[in-house]
């Protein structure tokens, strides 16, 4: 199964508090959390593009780091998450596409090989795992209600998609100017498509504040 991965770089991540895009810090090894991800697909041969939608004043930095990758395609990234992916989609070339955030650089291959399977019996699926906390509904500082924690699960990326689905739910909330928070709610909205839940790993997370940021 072919596929093309959009990878999402272009954030400012200022909850890390670096002065700097986290996507760009550095593990021990040397290799940047970005490099993590691009690695990955880059070894894969099912893999035919790495779409890195990165900061325009980021731009010209991430096309020298990459220079050699063949599969490396660079795009600009919006103003928002789902403006960034739409533009990341209009360069895809492959039948499924795959949305990852550059910031989960724990993604494994075996994860990605449960995600190809599943594509082959689902035109779309994601990446998830249980919730293990209790999630509350909060108004205006007070607990209104507890969610059943045993039906909640938290999506992480990649996430993926035949790509004229995801492209026709991208056009229809541009249309009803809606925004969505990850890829499978905008197929959730525009589509009786039934989304698959691949059991991930609670170690890919998005790197989000200081503490998650590699020692
Ligand atoms: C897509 C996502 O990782 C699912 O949990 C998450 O919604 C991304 O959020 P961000 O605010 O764009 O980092």
């Amino acid at each position: 199964m072919n596929y093309s991965v959009c990878i999402l770089a272009a954030g400012k991540g200022s909850r890390t508090q670096l002065d700097f895009n986290k996507v760009f810090f550095k593990f021990s090894d040397g290799t940047s959390v970005l490099d993590r991800s691009v690695n990955l697909f880059n070894e894969d041969p099912d893999c035919k593009e790495i779409i890195l939608v990165v900061a325009k004043h980021e731009q010209e930095y991430v096309e020298k780091l990459y220079q050699n990758l063949d599969k490396v395609k660079i795009t600009i990234g919006g103003k928002t998450r789902q403006e960034s992916v739409s533009h990341g989609l209009r360069l895809v070339c492959s039948e499924h596409v795959f949305i990852h955030d550059g910031a989960r650089p724990y993604l494994n291959m075996e994860e990605v090989n449960k995600l190809k399977q599943t594509l082959s019996d689902y035109d779309a699926c994601l990446l998830m795992v249980p919730s293990v906390d209790t999630v509350k509904i909060v108004e205006n500082g007070f607990v209104k209600e507890s969610l059943d924690r045993s039906l909640l699960y938290n999506a992480q990326t990649p996430q993926c998609f035949k790509t004229s689905l995801l492209k026709e739910c991208h056009q229809k909330a541009l249309e009803d100017q809606r925004e969505a928070t990850d890829d499978a709610q905008l197929v959730e909205w525009y589509s009786n498509t039934l989304i698959k839940v691949v059991t991930g790993n609670a170690s890919n997370i998005k790197i989000t504040n200081p503490g998650d940021l590699p020692k």
